[in-house]
């Protein structure tokens, strides 16, 4: 891996109360044009490890940096070098999908030519050409779900930190997206996504990272997982299910 990793997560400790650490000692790193896959069981801490790539949370110890950099060194920078797909969609009800789309391409400082142009795309391969003037509060929850996805793919950021986004999505959209999702990856773009959908992830994602109980049990590509569970030729999904049972399934303690 490059000396200056897209993201990289070093002896990550930390979570909701001060006595009471979510997460232990997290460490992994995504490379530049890298897609890494955040996997673990309901509660592993995925999503609270992503609210403190995200700044949204403090590290009680160890740090986050993209590109190098950490949050405090220069906030703005951090914050537009990523853009966030949360596993619920978070918009405004009173903005269309259109409006939605204009807002975050200005906070990303897209020239407006381009916008268009990568607009009237996402609306085309996302199905949504038909409702970009509908107010999100007049969406499926699908739909709501494709806003989110193209606000993020509207900003072309170098980093993509995606909590579960296939829930919602009809086949096609699952598909539309792992598509964009490898077109923007050859572009140099760099991934961390976290899914349930280990079948569907497994073909996609260059790497892994297995979160149990807010520790790190293996990561590695598939090749690496096989031989660390002794599961030659074995499928994500099936070692996923014998590395977490070994270690006790069940939420953080
Ligand atoms: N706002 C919060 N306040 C206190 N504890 C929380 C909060 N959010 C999550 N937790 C706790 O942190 C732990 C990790 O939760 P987290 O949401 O990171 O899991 P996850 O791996 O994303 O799970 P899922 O697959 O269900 O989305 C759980 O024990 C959960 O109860």
């Amino acid at each position: 891996m490059g000396e200056q990793a897209a993201l990289k997560v070093a002896s990550l400790t930390g979570g909701y109360s001060v006595n009471k650490p979510v997460l232990h000692g997290v460490d992994f790193e995504v490379g530049t044009g890298e897609m890494v896959g955040l996997i673990g069981l309901n509660g592993a801490g995925k999503s609270t490890t992503m609210k403190h790539i995200l700044g949204l949370m403090s590290p009680k110890e160890g740090e986050v940096r993209i590109s190098g950099a950490l949050l405090k060194d220069d906030p703005d920078r951090y914050r537009s070098a990523l853009a966030f797909v949360p596993e619920s969609p978070v918009l405004y009800e009173e903005l269309t999908v259109r409006e939605h789309l204009e807002f975050t391409a200005r906070a990303y400082g897209v020239d407006h030519a381009v916008f268009e142009e990568r607009a009237e795309r996402l609306l085309k391969l996302f199905y949504m050409k038909d409702k970009e003037h509908s107010l999100s509060s007049h969406l499926s929850k699908g739909m709501k779900q494709k806003v989110m996805i193209m606000c993020a793919f509207i900003a072309r950021p170098p980093l993509y930190v995606i909590d579960e986004p296939f829930l919602g999505l009809d086949p096609l959209g699952i598909r539309d997206l792992l598509d964009y999702m490898v077109e923007v990856n050859r572009e140099g773009a760099s991934i961390l996504l976290s899914s349930h959908i280990l079948s569907t992830i497994e073909n996609y994602c260059d790497r892994f990272v297995i979160l149990h109980k807010g520790r790190i049990i293996v990561q590695g590509t598939l090749e690496d997982i096989r031989s660390a569970s002794n599961m030659p030729g074995a499928s994500l999904e099936n070692m996923f299910d014998r590395l977490v049972r070994a270690e006790g399934a069940g939420g953080i303690q």
